[in-house]
């Protein structure tokens, strides 16, 4: 991730920058001689406190797009806080030792008796000692309740508490962060967490310890734990938690003392990679910084809705949004919370139905065209309905057309760009062209010019809401490669225009090859490449197939 060579000579080199220890030096002749340059890159930002948002970073130069900001270890590493519910059901569970996916029940580690990859694989041995304290899960077991003993939200809060015997320094770093503790009591993650971890780690672990304690060296395995401790890591990771991905797929829990100082914004300027190798962090800059700016990354999902975001982010992290697009009725003319006009069941009224303060969950909702307003009441019982409809219909595997007839009943209430429309629509360009009896050859005209036109749309909400490709590389580079897609089958068919359309097609390619990028690292990023590999070498193929006809017909003339 960082060059390990000196920056003046290029020879390895072992000696850091210990402001910002991302830059090597074989001596301190060339860390001088590369201070006047560096020291515009070095550490460019500061932590700074207000009342608003607590304690956040600042960039105290302009800093280009992509240039790491900073790298860092983390305070504590730790499996998924929340699972999927598929992953709940799953047969096969992150090994406590190294997080490789292993079968449940296949091999479990022989001190603890937790799921591990292999017999020879090792974790840490303080967590082994406590876990060790089990009795195991109950005898014949079904998949739920293994996994209902083996609780990986509750390993995380323990990893954390183990710091206080491992690694003083980073447990008075932890504490030092931001827990919501009084706003999460009497909330449902409260009682959440009193079951499913303070609960469970007393009763199947610590009052074990606590037993052990009296009688022998284990006494001094943990300081403090009692439940009030561990309700406050529960808030300090809900409310720091940085999900990172492994080379594997397995994505886990971060906590870092400065990332995660990093305030939200639903359009972040920051973006991280995480390097399993060396366990750091490194930010980066998603687009040119101003000496000033904040620096951003994106807590909630970017696709839904402000009343969502808002919400989610009110329940987890306690606090209420008023970035610039949560202010917007319109997010940046993406209209993606936008009811299509409520007025009138003819749809003679094209308008917008929008909030008028989009901060207030009572607020009134106003067309932008005609007198029509609504009470906050009406619309969330219509998204409710809808989001229903969305959920059933996206948890199987909708054919096009189901999707096109729901696509169809939604739009008679949302606006064309509403997250859930967005959601369908995006679902409906990967069946067009792939679905059986649907594959690009066995498109008609029309089919062909609605998935363009689809693909078009959802273009331009990505590029509104998130105009740098921090958070929706994927989404975009598969938009893009379905235009691609969708032009090259025009090309095939209008010999006249095919060139000015593989042309076209060429440059959405680079496209995708630029905002992809960003996730070089993650999984579904590098299976992204290797397919737009394959793309820029298909479409060449068509270029040169097309060329050879062309040439073919010119002697023909
Ligand atoms: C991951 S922590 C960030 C560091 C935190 N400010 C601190 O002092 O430790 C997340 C918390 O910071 C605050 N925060 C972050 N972004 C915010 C924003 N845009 N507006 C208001 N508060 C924000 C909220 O209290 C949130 O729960």
């Amino acid at each position: 991730m960082l060059s390990l060579d000196c920056a003046i000579c290029g020879v390895a080199a072992s000696r850091t920058c210990n402001r910002c220890r991302m830059v090597r030096y074989c001596d301190g002749e060339h860390q001088k001689e590369h201070w006047p340059s560096h020291k515009r890159k070095c550490k460019p930002f500061r932590e700074v406190q207000d009342e608003q948002l607590g304690r956040y970073l600042v960039a105290t130069h302009d800093i280009e797009a992509k240039q790491i900001i900073f790298v860092e270890e983390p305070l504590v590493v730790g499996p998924k806080w929340y699972k999927s519910e598929a992953e709940k059901s799953s047969v096969v569970v992150p090994c406590v030792g190294c997080y490789t996916p292993c079968r449940l029940g296949k091999h479990l580690c022989h001190s603890c008796r937790w799921p591990v990859c292999s017999a020879m694989c090792q974790h840490e041995s303080l967590e082994c000692s406590i876990l060790s304290l089990g009795p195991g899960p109950a005898a014949r077991s079904d998949t739920r309740g293994l996994h209902d003993y083996y609780r990986e939200d509750a390993l995380l809060v323990l990893k954390c508490l183990l710091l206080q015997r491992q690694h003083p320094e980073r447990w008075s770093a932890l504490l030092e962060m931001q827990s919501h503790e009084e706003e999460r009591k009497g909330t449902e993650l409260h009682q959440e967490a009193e079951k499913r971890i303070v609960n469970y780690l007393h009763q199947k672990f610590l009052h074990r310890l606590k037993q052990a304690t009296k009688q022998s060296k284990e006494s001094r395995l943990i300081a403090e734990y009692d439940p009030e401790l561990l309700h406050r890591l529960c808030g300090i990771v809900e409310t720091n938690y940085m999900v990172i991905e492994l080379p594997t797929g397995v994505e886990l829990s971060g906590l870092f003392r400065q990332a995660c100082m990093m305030e939200h914004a639903c359009q972040p300027n920051c973006y991280f990679t995480f390097d399993a190798a060396t366990q750091q962090i490194a930010v980066r800059a998603g687009c040119n910084l101003k000496k000033g700016d904040h620096l951003k990354i994106t807590y909630t999902n970017i696709l839904w809705g402000t009343q969502l975001r808002q919400h989610h982010l009110k329940m987890t992290k306690h606090f209420v949004c008023r970035c610039s697009r949560c202010l917007d009725p319109t997010e940046y003319g993406s209209y993606v919370s936008a009811m299509a006009c409520l007025g009138d069941v003819n749809k003679t009224c094209v308008g917008r139905q929008l909030p008028v303060n989009p901060l207030d969950e009572e607020t009134q909702w106003k067309c932008d065209t005609c007198p029509m307003v609504v009470e906050a009441g009406y619309v969330t019982e219509l998204q409710t309905h809808m989001t229903a409809e969305v959920d059933k219909l996206m948890s199987g595997k909708p054919s096009a057309n189901e999707v096109e007839l729901l696509l169809a009943r939604l739009s008679l209430m949302l606006h064309p760009n509403h997250f859930h429309m967005f959601n369908l629509k995006h679902t409906l360009i990967q069946l067009y062209g792939h679905e059986e009896g649907l594959q690009m050859s066995q498109l008609g005209a029309g089919q062909l010019e609605r998935k363009l036109r689809l693909c078009e749309d959802l273009y331009n909400v990505c590029r509104r809401l998130d105009p740098h490709s921090i958070k929706l590389a994927i989404y975009l580079t598969v938009i893009l490669m379905e235009i691609v897609h969708t032009l090259e089958e025009q090309s095939r068919r209008q010999s006249k225009e095919a060139l000015k359309l593989l042309d076209l097609a060429h440059t959405r390619l680079q496209e995708a090859q630029e905002v992809l990028d960003k996730e070089q690292d993650s999984v579904a990023g590098k299976k992204l490449h290797d397919k737009l590999q394959k793309e820029f070498f298909e479409l060449e193929k068509l270029v040169l197939i097309h060329n050879h006809r062309y040439q073919k017909q010119e002697l023909e003339l």
